[in-house]
């Protein structure tokens, strides 16, 4: 759990970021959102120390971040930067390896790991690992810096606009493999965007900043639905029926959905949102697909027509 208490920083005179507070979970996924310049990178570079604070208190899983050197407080955090950070001379595996050899891992051990990392992140060991970084593709090269920054198994990631250089294309289809990737779904996330549709589909939670303060913070469900500021309000408006769709899950909508009968296989799980399923009755051009739901073990079927006046009767009770 990460616990930062009236945090600021100043540069020469500018207030980047003015005495914010925030809390992220353990296993969460907290997002910085906001338009350029509005302090999100400073706030996420204060949580490893790449930035010193002016003030405020920072502890992660209950240690305060000043009470150890900036050096090994950063081996048990994960990062990655906005230009994926890799050092163009090694190759994959050599840049994999950096966290490793420094710990004193064995060869084995480096090897086993990064070649089961690199399994998970689609990038062949036999085709990638001997490869430099300029022999990748974008979307690859993003792929090794997240290799690189989860193995050594940190508790906790910091991503500033991980998926940023990418097209809207290769970016949409990474951010989908990375949230369903097993090896993140127990590590405590902070990651920044400027990209409100990442936000939604990534974020627990969203801190959304303006002009280096907190302007809301809340699930992607409150600050599309109960913006508390003019501020919020008017940030979604370009996108809001996506983002709205975006924030409803199958299960906030599950008693509003019919039973499904003598279902084989179920495409979508009751944690997916309504968009997703609309674009996943697209792109299989099917009129109906079977959502699952785990804990009750039941399941739902859905249509595009279902979807709409579904939407359309939460609008109007709102
Ligand atoms: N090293 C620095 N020296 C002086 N000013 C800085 C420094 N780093 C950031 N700033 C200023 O602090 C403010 C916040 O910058 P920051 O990089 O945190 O914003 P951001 O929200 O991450 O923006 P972007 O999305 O463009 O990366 C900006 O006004 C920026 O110019």
């Amino acid at each position: 759990m990460i616990i930062a208490q009236n945090i600021s920083k100043d540069f020469n005179g500018i207030h980047a970021v003015k005495n914010i507070s925030f809390e992220v979970k353990e296993g969460r996924t907290m997002v910085f959102l906001g338009t350029s310049g509005c302090g999100k990178t400073t706030t996420l570079k204060m949580l490893n120390r790449l930035i010193e604070p002016s003030s405020g208190k920072i502890t992660i899983n209950g240690q305060d971040i000043f009470s150890s050197k900036p050096e090994i407080l950063r081996r048990s955090i994960g990062y990655v930067s906005q230009n994926n950070g890799l050092f163009p001379h090694y190759t994959v595996a050599e840049n994999i390896a950096v966290v490793p050899n420094l710990l004193g891992w064995d060869k084995n051990e480096i090897n086993e790991r990064s070649d089961a990392l690199l399994k998970q992140l689609k990038l062949p060991v036999e085709e990638y690992a001997n490869k430099y970084p300029d022999e990748l593709s974008g979307g690859q090269k993003q792929r090794v810096a997240i290799a690189r920054a989860l193995v050594s198994d940190p508790p906790v990631l910091l991503m500033d606009e991980p998926f940023g250089a990418l097209d809207p294309i290769t970016r949409a289809g990474i951010r989908k493999e990375f949230r369903e990737l097993p090896e993140l779904k127990s590590k405590t996330i902070v990651l920044v965007t400027h990209d409100v549709q990442e936000a939604f589909e990534l974020g627990d939670q969203i801190c959304l900043m303006d002009n280096g303060i907190i302007v809301q913070t809340g699930t992607p469900y409150e600050l599309i639905f109960n913006p508390t500021n003019d501020f919020s309000k008017s940030f979604f408006n370009h996108q809001r029926l996506q983002l709205e769709l975006s924030a409803l899950k199958f299960r906030n909508i599950w008693n509003d959905l019919a039973d499904a009968e003598n279902a084989s296989a179920a495409s979508l799980d009751s944690s997916q949102s309504l968009w997703e399923g609309m674009e996943l009755l697209s792109e299989m051009n099917e009129e109906k697909l079977i959502v699952k739901d785990e804990e009750s073990n039941s399941l739902k079927e859905i249509t595009i027509q279902t979807i709409q006046s579904v939407y359309l009767e939460i609008k109007r009770k709102r």
